[in-house]
């Protein structure tokens, strides 16, 4: 025997009906037997309870709605019945309706409304639904026969949420199913009381009546039948992924339940639990999808926590004081003095230290708790003993749950790291010690960006979101963009990961889009942007949406914007660029992000300051970590220049040398930047920094190449036209150097702790004699790099490499988030 019950929503219309009895008619054909438990059309018991304080207020308003209430059914009847059965179920509706308002008359003139006459007014969904129900199915030829479950569950008379007397109960169910060769289709929700009233079994009263149905009959199974497609990992409305869950223990089903996943009530369902019947929550409207079973067996299905569940919004108090140490009896009286006055208390922690006691309530609590705790520790308090009870507002709790984190370590790291990484601060934790939920407290702004964070780092088979927000999409921010879309397939399939551009500004304008930037037309979309660009609006945006996995990226060379590295590192949101402005200005400001990043657990990176794409940065942060000592740098560090030098050989002029390097995209914006000397002087700038010397730029001994002319040039255009005037002036460096079989570079040396760049004419022996192209070479004397150097070379400018190194950047900060996910494989999910 199956017990198959239908909500409001599953009763709600003709329609829904239809779909109904092909779910009955399938089970029938599969020979299964059942019994259907029905609640009211959806709507109607909240419209009987209207209709009933209307009346207690003497308004004739009520018949509207007991007319509306009338009309619901008969539509339903005339849509369903043929035209010979719809007279006779018209005419029993009629009756029932009649007597309906007779009651509702009756309160109106006593203007009185007992929770008897409740119970028997709300009886009335249930005792209209189920005879329409069984007039239909039986004219779809399913041998339906409608029974009025006050024949069958019997209860004491306290209205609203009668207590079940299961052994009248019981026997009346296994008596009534003993004879019967129809389908019975059963009224959820309502019972009988003593002398026959009609009595009603309060919240999640038609689960209950197929609990206590099914516990009778032993059955097989209950199924639930609703308009969602199980239990979910989490509130889909605020984590998009979320999933239904094909398995809960009765334990986790509980433990979702009471934290605010809706779909069941698990008190009413007791009496299967203790039986170990099997539940399943299935979807009305998606009959093929299997659903969630709830039961008994502990299934290792592998996955550590089953879901996440949230309080939106919770009050935590906390009582401290030294009064409070080594003396038994506080918490009791604290609990007690609440229990007393009904306050229903959600979480409780207690430190060891005993020094305080926090626990979280419902908010419309919050005032009553103060004064009953007031007046319970008033002694103490007067004596300074205890201190006033701290009352936090704003507060939300998010726990995790699964049976299989009993015993499995590294789950409340897990959590941690999760919401630590991205700045979400904890305000109490509560584990019980059956380890089947971890409980925290949170600022409620942060509750969305804690369930998708949380959400994301345990469940394995959901995608990994990283939310990019990018200013500058020149040349550099243009490529990357392009990669990245050509990427985002390949990423999502193979690693998961999810790359959202939420937001994008050039000098312009700015668009930002929470649901991500579709990136075939970012361009046009740009383009026709609203808003105005501004970098303050920018972040204070991005701040505002508080976005789990949020990465700021800098693709421009302005100094503004460094300025305000400082306050998104402190939001917690990590930050990329190749904008080299914010690593070479003060070292104090070079020093204070560093640490900001640090504290705020979020990754600050800027490999692409050096050498481009190439690994300078990490590299040496890698040697430095591993004990060795850095003596000496040498290098090629413009890509720009390299260039130059290297194509400055033949006939053409240097100025259109230059001209060309720019065209490839190898220069600054402005390519003064490298020819002055200046582009080169931050990078050993950096690089002496990273290794670990407090440099200022001034320290920075730098040779310029430039004529006067050519520095002052007002405009880059004006600066070319100059830069041709003194091509002679490069043209004699080159035949000097040529004279004496050397080549020009411009080389950057960090040595003792100095820092020069200069031009330099090098001989055949020399390691950067043969350089071509835009390479970049860098050399680092060390400690156990001693004889020979360790050198790194290649490509160090333009716009592929460059976008790469910056993307490669984007994409170790997910590796950072979910620390472990690049190693598993999508036919491998959880
Ligand atoms: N091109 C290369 O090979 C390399 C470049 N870099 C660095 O990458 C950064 C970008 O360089 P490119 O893309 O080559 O230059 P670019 O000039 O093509 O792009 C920079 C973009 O930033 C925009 N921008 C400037 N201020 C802005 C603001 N306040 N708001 C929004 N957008 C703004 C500009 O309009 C421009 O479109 C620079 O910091 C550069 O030093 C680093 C390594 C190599
Ligand atoms: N303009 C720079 C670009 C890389 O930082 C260069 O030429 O090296
Ligand atoms: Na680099």
């Amino acid at each position: 025997m199956k017990i198959l019950k239908f909500g409001g929503t599953s009763v709600g219309s003709a329609e829904s009906i239809r779909q109904v009895a092909k779910i009955i008619a399938s089970y029938l054909d599969q020979g299964d037997e059942i019994a259907v438990v029905s609640s009211a059309m959806g709507g109607v018991t909240n419209l009987l309870s209207q209709a009933s304080e209307l009346a207690e207020a003497n308004e004739d308003k009520y018949l509207n709605i007991t007319r509306q209430i009338e009309t619901i059914h008969a539509d339903s009847i005339r849509q369903l019945l043929d035209t010979q059965s719809q007279s006779k179920s018209l005419a029993n509706l009629k009756m029932t309706i009649n007597e309906l308002e007779e009651i509702l008359h009756g309160v109106s003139l006593i203007k009185e409304l007992s929770v008897r006459t409740l119970d028997l007014v709300l009886s009335f969904g249930e005792r209209l639904s189920v005879p329409l129900l069984a007039a239909y199915f039986q004219q779809e030829k399913i041998n339906a026969i409608p029974v009025d479950s006050r024949q069958l569950i019997f209860t004491n008379n306290d209205f609203g949420k009668a207590r079940v007397d299961y052994s009248l109960t019981d026997k009346a169910i296994t008596d009534y199913f003993q004879n019967i060769s129809s389908i019975p289709i059963v009224t959820g929700f309502i019972a009988s009381g003593e002398n026959n009233e009609t009595t009603t079994l309060g919240r999640g009263g038609s689960d209950f009546t197929a609990a206590i149905l099914g516990a009778a009959l032993n059955a097989e199974e209950i199924e639930l039948w609703t308009d969602v497609d199980g239990v979910m990992t989490t509130d889909p409305r605020i984590v998009k992924n979320a999933f239904s869950l094909p398995y809960l223990s009765y334990i986790e089903a509980m433990e979702m339940s009471h934290f605010g996943a809706r779909v069941i009530h698990p008190p009413s369902l007791q009496p299967a639990f203790n039986q170990k019947i099997p539940l399943r929550i299935r979807n009305t409207f998606n009959p093929a999808f299997p659903g969630t079973v709830i039961g008994s067996k502990p299934k290792t299905s592998g996955r550590l926590i089953k879901g996440l569940s949230s309080i939106k919004q919770v009050t935590l108090i906390s009582l401290t004081g030294s009064g409070m140490v080594g003396i038994p009896g506080v918490s009791s009286r604290l609990f007690s003095a609440l229990a007393a006055k009904d306050i229903s208390v959600i979480l409780i922690t207690q430190a060891s230290s005993e020094h305080s006691i926090c626990f979280a309530i419902d908010p419309a609590n919050a005032k009553g708790a103060k004064k009953v705790i007031k007046k319970e520790f008033e002694f103490e308090m007067e004596r300074g003993r205890i201190d006033e009870p701290l009352i936090e507002q704003g507060k939300s709790i998010i726990a995790i749950i699964g049976e299989n984190m009993r015993n499995t370590p590294g789950i409340s790291g897990k959590l941690f790291s999760a919401l630590g990484r991205n700045g979400i601060n904890t305000s109490a934790i509560a584990q019980g010690s059956s380890e089947v939920n971890i409980s925290v407290v949170i600022d409620e702004k942060n509750l969305s960006k804690s369930l998708n964070a949380v959400h994301q780092a345990f469940f394995i088979s959901e995608s990994k979101t990283l939310n990019i927000f990018m200013v500058g999409v020149g040349l550099i921010g243009g490529t990357l963009l392009e990669q990245i879309q050509a990427q985002s397939a390949y990423l999502l399939n193979e690693r998961l990961l999810e790359i959202n551009v939420i937001a994008l500004s050039n000098t312009k304008k700015m668009i930002v889009d929470e649901a991500g930037i579709d990136l075939k037309d970012w361009k046009e979309a740009l383009e026709n942007a609203t808003n105005s660009a501004n970098l303050n609006s920018f972040v204070d945006k991005m701040i505002a949406m508080n976005l789990p996995n949020s990465i700021f990226v800098d693709n421009t060379s302005n100094l503004e914007i460094t300025s305000l590295y400082q306050q998104i590192l402190a939001a917690s949101i990590s930050v990329v660029t190749p904008n080299k402005l914010a690593n070479s200005g003060k070292y104090r400001d070079y020093q204070l992000l560093q640490k900001e990043a640090f504290l705020h657990g979020v990754k600050f990176l800027y490999e692409t300051n050096v050498g481009a794409g190439l690994p300078v940065i990490n590299t040496m942060s890698d040697l430095k970590f591993s004990g060795d000592q850095i003596l000496k740098i040498e290098g090629v560090l413009s890509g720009t220049l390299s260039y130059i030098f290297n194509n400055f050989t033949g006939d053409a002029a240097f100025s259109e040398v230059v001209m060309e390097a720019k065209n490839s995209g190898f220069t600054e914006p402005d390519p003064r930047d490298d020819l002055n000397g200046m582009d080169v002087a931050r990078k050993i700038l950096i690089l002496a920094r990273e290794s670990g010397i407090e440099m200022e730029p001034e320290d920075v001994v730098v040779e310029n190449i430039l004529p006067k002319a050519c520095l002052e040039a007002a405009s880059i255009d004006l600066f070319f036209e100059e830069l041709t005037k003194n091509n002679d002036h490069f043209e004699s460096l080159k035949t000097q150097a040529e004279q004496s079989k050397k080549k020009l570079r411009f080389i950057a040396t960090l040595e003792d702790g100095k820092a020069t760049v200069k031009l330099t004419a090098v001989d055949q022996d020399h390691p950067f004699f043969s350089l071509s192209g835009s390479d970049n070479i860098i050399a680092f004397t060390t400690r156990r790099y001693y004889d020979r150097p360790l050198v790194i070379k290649g490509p160090g400018a333009g716009a592929e490499v460059t976008a790469a190194g910056v993307f490669s950047e984007i994409i170790s900060i997910s590796n950072y988030l979910y620390q472990g996910i690049k190693n598993i494989l999508p036919n491998n999910h959880g």
